[in-house]
């Protein structure tokens, strides 16, 4: 095929993508206005047997043209989730009149490009308001930050599918009175990252974070000898080796956050998983309440009694109060040798009758609990589709 050829085709595939843009975007605009009549009535913003039905006569239309049904489910699972949580911070907004500000300064964990940074924007992109990005250097300054007033919010993660509790974070919130106000998960594809173009095997030093490290640890065991630094953030790690310009050293980071130092990704899928996720939380100085139309998770601290069963008992509550419990973390208290704070997620909402019954019995029979907060949960479960009704003609 001629360049040109190659260029006449490119700039239609241009086209219909800025359609394809257009409307997305349009369809997005109708889904905010269903918005507003969910509000107006009180309706819940998950509909699924209508996601069911859209998803049945979509993958028939698909493959009338040709189109894969897994293809067109996958594209749509992603269309409805945006829906549905562009719909839920809608809710969450209206249900807290005066919440939305006209500048959102928000602290995280690094720089520009750091995971926390991404993570910021995904999260701030469904809200009214400026964003401005408040980058730190480490996580108790993240927290500081919003106590003393610096910042309205902070982007902190929590957990990682590969390398599970991030503890540092979980001991910030036994010691501060912000509240949980949002959580997000966002993929974390980890990426050799250089400033030259260079290769594996000239690599001998790699910065990053030792999160970082810890998720790809089956990577660098086969790197032999190189040598591993360990920063304060993936961002701090890219800017080194920006500023370095060698081609025998190396970052790990997102391949959209290398962009933004100029370094060119030449590896990816560093993770010890292919499905590498972190969930962040969104902390604030006030709670939020989340309306019941949105389904919402409560996160609780506690810790029991010393004497054998006390967690069981503690579990049986949440059991008895028909409650799923999402997350259970233990960390040690300082000063209290052997002794565990507790740290439970649980769906539901803390202005809800399961919850509050089970918080009344838990305080009975906890030395200490405490709500950390309640937010919309964002953990979307795509609508699955019947194959029988899929592929049926
Ligand atoms: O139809 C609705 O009720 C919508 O809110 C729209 C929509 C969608 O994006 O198609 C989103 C959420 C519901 O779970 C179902 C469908």
């Amino acid at each position: 095929m001629s360049d040109q050829a190659l260029q006449v085709l490119r700039e239609k595939i241009s086209a219909v993508d800025e359609q394809l843009l257009a409307l997305i975007s349009e369809r997005r605009t109708l889904t905010n206005d269903v918005a507003e009549t969910k509000i107006a009535h009180h309706i819940p913003v998950r509909d699924q047997k209508r996601e069911e039905q859209l998803l049945i006569s979509l993958i028939k239309k698909g493959k009338a043209l040709g189109l894969d049904p897994h293809y067109v489910t996958q594209l749509f699972h992603v269309i409805i989730e945006d829906s549905v949580l562009n719909q839920q911070a809608m809710l969450a907004e209206r249900a807290n009149p005066g919440s939305a500000l006209p500048l959102n300064r928000v602290a995280f964990l690094g720089d520009k490009g750091s995971y926390s940074y991404l993570a910021t924007q995904k999260y701030f992109s469904r809200r009214p308001g400026e964003l401005l990005e408040l980058g730190c250097q480490s996580f108790s300054e993240v927290v500081h930050k919003v106590e003393n007033g610096e910042a309205d919010y902070a982007v902190l993660p929590i957990e990682n599918t590969t390398s599970g509790s991030i503890n540092e974070v979980y001991d910030q919130l036994q010691h501060t009175e912000l509240s949980i106000i949002g959580e997000l998960t966002h993929p974390i594809r980890h990426t050799l990252l250089t400033a030259t173009t260079t290769s594996l095997e000239k690599i001998k030093t790699l910065y990053a974070h030792p999160q970082v490290f810890t998720q790809c640890s089956h990577f660098l065991a086969e790197l032999g000898n190189v040598e591993v630094k360990t920063m304060d953030s993936t961002s701090s790690a890219m800017l080194m080796v920006s500023e370095l310009q060698r081609d025998d050293v190396a970052a790990i980071g997102s391949e959209a956050g290398g962009n933004l130092y100029g370094l060119i990704a030449i590896k990816s899928n560093l993770a010890n998983q292919k499905e590498n996720h972190s969930r962040f939380i969104v902390v604030a100085r006030q709670a939020v309440s989340v309306p019941l139309q949105i389904p919402a998770k409560t996160t609780l601290v506690m810790s029991t009694v010393q004497k054998p069963g006390s967690l069981v008992e503690a579990l049986t509550v949440l059991k008895n109060n028909n409650i799923n419990m999402t997350k259970l973390e233990s960390r040690p208290m300082p000063g209290n040798p052997w002794e565990e704070m507790f740290y439970l997620d649980v769906e539901g909402n803390v202005a809800d009758g399961p919850v509050q019954n089970a918080l009344a019995a838990l305080k009975d029979i906890t030395r200490y609990i405490k709500v950390l907060g309640c937010y919309p949960s964002e953990e979307i479960s795509p609508t699955k589709v019947a194959a029988a009704s899929a592929l049926a003609e």
